[in-house]
This record gives structure tokens, sequence and C-alpha cells, in this order.
């Protein structure tokens, strides 16, 4: 379990170090494009989750937005100072 400054901090240091394997490494390398499908896919993944599904089953599919959401930020170069002030 992580937080989701600490799966930040992990995934800037994937994108840093490039480590063979990584799935973060080549979500960066497919490109915002297909980052933002994924965003897209797991947005309504939660949403039908959370409509049909458990509580826990919507959670999971939330987690999986955020991670995306975060290696959308990274592919722009996007910090997390620059998203938390405009909440
Ligand atoms: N939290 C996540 C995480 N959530 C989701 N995903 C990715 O998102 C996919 C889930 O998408 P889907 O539900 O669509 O699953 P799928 O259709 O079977 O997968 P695809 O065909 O779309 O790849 C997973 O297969 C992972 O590739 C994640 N990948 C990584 N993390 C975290 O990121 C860290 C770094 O990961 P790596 O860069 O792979 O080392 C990991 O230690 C985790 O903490």
């Amino acid at each position: 379990m992580k937080t989701f400054e600490e799966l930040f901090a992990k995934l800037s240091e994937k994108a840093r170090v490039r480590p063979a394997g990584s799935g973060t490494v080549a979500a960066l390398d497919a490109g915002v494009h297909a980052i933002g499908k994924k965003v897209v896919e797991e947005a309504a993944e939660s949403w039908m989750a959370a409509e049909h599904e458990s509580r826990e089953r919507a959670a999971e599919e939330i987690s999986q937005l955020l991670y995306h959401v975060q290696v959308l930020m990274l592919a722009r170069g996007i910090g997390l100072d620059e998203v938390y002030k405009h909440l």
C-alpha cells in the first residue's frame, strides 16, 4: 500500500532510472495519446464498477485510474504542486 504522493515519487524514480520491465517506462514511451486512452478507459471502468460492482472492485478500478493519471502527469512533466494549486 502507498499514498498518492508515495506512488508519484516511485513513478518519478521509474521515469528517471528507466528499469527494464517497468510498465510505467513502457507507458511513458508509448506517449501522451496512449496514456490518455488508458485514463479514459480506467475512468469508464471506475464508473461502471461504482455503479454495478462491489465497493472493493470500485476501489481497485479507482486505484488504476489514479495510477494512469500520474503517468499522464509524468509524461507532460507536471508535478504534484502544479495540480494541487488548483484544488
Ligand atoms: N499502481 C499501479 C498500477 N495500477 C494499474 N497499473 C497498470 O494498469 C494495468 C491495469 O489495466 P487494466 O485493468 O486495463 O488491465 P489489463 O487490461 O489486463 O492491462 P493492459 O492490457 O491494459 O496492459 C495493469 O496491467 C498495470 O499495467 C499499474 N501499474 C503499476 N502500478 C504501481 O506502479 C509501480 C511501478 O510499476 P512498474 O513501472 O510496472 O514497475 C508498481 O510497483 C505499482 O505500485
